[in-house]
């Protein structure tokens, strides 16, 4: 588990670790393994340090002192760096080491920005020492210029803890932000590292240990590797039958939409159910029969009868919602479904009902929501654009009010529940911004939960091997390996140029399952 926390968190540990050390021993650390980082960029870039152009970016507070001294070390073995000095105050050890070794800081005479626009635009490495976990709110100017300009870099962009602009806790981003090819951060990855929007900004995110590990408390965040989905994803033993692997009831399609339910049967049936039980109206029936044998299918005679769904057998787990429909006979079968005691997924109209009749969540069993922003967005009554800049604050509301489990999709895909760390999920590709993925992703989670998943891991794990899927469709590739912003970055972004890819559409990914789980 990649873990991630708060600003809070990391100062109360860095104030502990600091308590035991000589003054100045963390922000050594830092700046050695942020000059280290930097060296092996220019060097990958121009075959060596000696020579390059190096501009450092500094506030006013020790995110500043950072990147002083990490341009001290840069001096030392040949770069040419020059320090903007953009705050009120300056760390005077950090200055005092740059100047020592020949480096130089811009003429405050001068105004800042005339003297930062040349220098961003001939450097070949940009250092981000703005702010860093001590930033609050919108960048102020002329941080905020200077963050732009950075866009205009044609040299590396490199952030120093966290990119400026970016709040660290959370990933939101008011205004101006750095965007950086890498981000290096220390002693342990903050929230905004792995959210949307921040992520986008950070690049590569290289990790720096400055001995923090055993002050960290309890994390806020948490991102599952390939090795804890392995773990987490159920295997069939010698004993296994289908009642054991798990029975899922789909509850899904109408009349009018019936390609959901053929796509959410299908992510069931390839994420390993052991059963796939489909429930509808005859023409999804029909056509789920016609692409999925395996599923057992049910007509539901009498959606507004007493009990719509009597004649379905026995279930572990549902899922409701995908292309069912929001009137009288969906809303039957919604409470039909949702009066059951075992754990139940709802998805697209299902939520639609649900944001109508929240009577409808108070039930016995578990339950797991899985919204996109615009669906939380009817369910908490916040304005869908709140829900995208806010993803953690709304994803956790969520949970709160709602008293279920929540999967947030998106560019980044949330998990929360009441007391528990969020979990980000880094697989995916922009490329799953297609109609139908969710309903493979509600197929597939509705597998886990039948298989005896928590709602909690049964989330987590589908939207990884789902997102693990849809890279194999795009490019072939599952692991992302030979992109280095893929699987490299904890960030798991897919290759920002969009190479070696292809548009999917949504039973790819259901067919591309086998392989992704075979790669785990
Ligand atoms: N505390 C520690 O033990 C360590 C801290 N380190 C570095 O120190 C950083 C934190 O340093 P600080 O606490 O001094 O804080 P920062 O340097 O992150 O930022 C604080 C400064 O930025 C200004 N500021 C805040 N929000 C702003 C905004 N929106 N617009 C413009 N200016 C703004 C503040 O007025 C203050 O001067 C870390 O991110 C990391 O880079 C590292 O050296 C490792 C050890
Ligand atoms: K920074």
């Amino acid at each position: 588990m990649r873990t991630a926390y708060t600003s809070d968190q990391i100062r109360a540990a860095e104030l502990a670790l600091m308590a035991k050390l000589p003054e100045g021993t963390l922000m050594g650390r830092a700046a050695a393994g942020l000059a280290a980082v930097c060296a092996g960029l220019l060097t990958g870039v121009r075959g060596r340090v000696y020579g390059s152009h190096v501009v450092l970016l500094v506030g006013s507070g020790d995110n500043g002192g950072d990147a002083l001294y990490a341009g001290a070390r840069l001096a030392r073995r040949g770069a040419r760096v020059v320090a903007v000095l953009a705050g009120s105050r300056v760390h005077e050890g950090g200055l005092a080491a740059l100047r020592a070794v020949g480096g130089r800081a811009t003429d405050l005479r001068v105004p800042i920005l005339e003297q930062a626009r040349e220098l961003i635009g001939d450097a070949d490495l940009v250092v981000d020492g703005l702010v860093g976990i001590g930033g609050s709110g919108a960048l102020r100017e002329p941080y905020a210029t200077l963050a732009g300009l950075t866009a205009q870099a044609s040299g590396l962009v490199v952030a120093v803890d966290v990119p400026s602009g970016v709040d660290a806790s959370t990933g939101e981003v008011d205004g101006a932000a750095v965007r950086a090819q890498a981000t290096v951060t220390f002693g342990a990855y903050k929230n905004g590292l792995l959210i949307d929007p921040g992520a986008r900004f950070a690049g590569a995110v290289e990790f720096v240990d400055i001995g923090l590990g055993p002050y960290l408390p309890d994390p806020d965040v948490a991102a599952p590797t390939d090795e804890d989905v392995a773990d987490l994803l159920p295997r069939p033993g010698a004993e296994s039958d289908k009642y054991r692997r798990g029975v899922v009831g789909i509850a899904a399609g109408s009349d009018r939409y019936t390609g959901a339910a053929v796509l959410a049967v299908g992510g069931a049936v390839r994420a390993g159910a052991g059963m796939v039980r489909f429930v509808s109206s005859a023409e999804p029936v029909r056509l789920v029969r016609a692409r999925w044998p395996e599923a057992v299918t049910t007509i539901i005679a009498d959606p507004l009868g007493a009990d719509p769904i009597e004649e379905v057998g026995r279930v572990q787990a549902w899922v409701l919602g995908p292309g069912l429909g929001t009137g009288a006979e969906a809303h039957a079968v919604a409470r039909a479904v949702l009066s059951a005691q075992v754990p139940v997924l709802v998805d697209a109209d299902g939520l639609t009902l649900i944001a109508r009749d929240r009577g409808l969540l108070r039930r016995d069993g578990p339950t797991l929501i899985t919204p996109h922003a615009g669906e939380l967005s009817r369910l908490l009554g916040v304005p869908r654009e709140r829900i995208e800049a806010r993803r953690l604050e709304h994803v956790r509301r969520a949970a709160a009010e709602l008293g279920v489990t929540v999967l947030l999709k998106g560019s980044t895909t949330l998990v929360a529940e009441e007391d528990r760390p969020v979990r980000v999920n880094t697989t995916g590709t922009p490329w799953l911004a297609t109609g139908g993925t969710g309903d493979v992703l509600a197929g597939i989670a509705g597998a886990l939960l039948a298989g005896g998943l928590s709602c909690y891991d049964a989330a987590s794990g589908a939207a990884y091997v789902h997102g693990l899927a849809a890279r194999l469709a795009v490019r072939g590739d599952p692991a992302g390996r030979g992109d280095p912003a893929g699987r490299g970055d904890p960030a798991g972004r897919g290759d920002a140029a969009g190479r070696a890819e292809a548009p999917i559409a949504a039973l790819d990914v259901a067919q591309a399952l086998p392989e992704a789980l075979r790669a785990l």
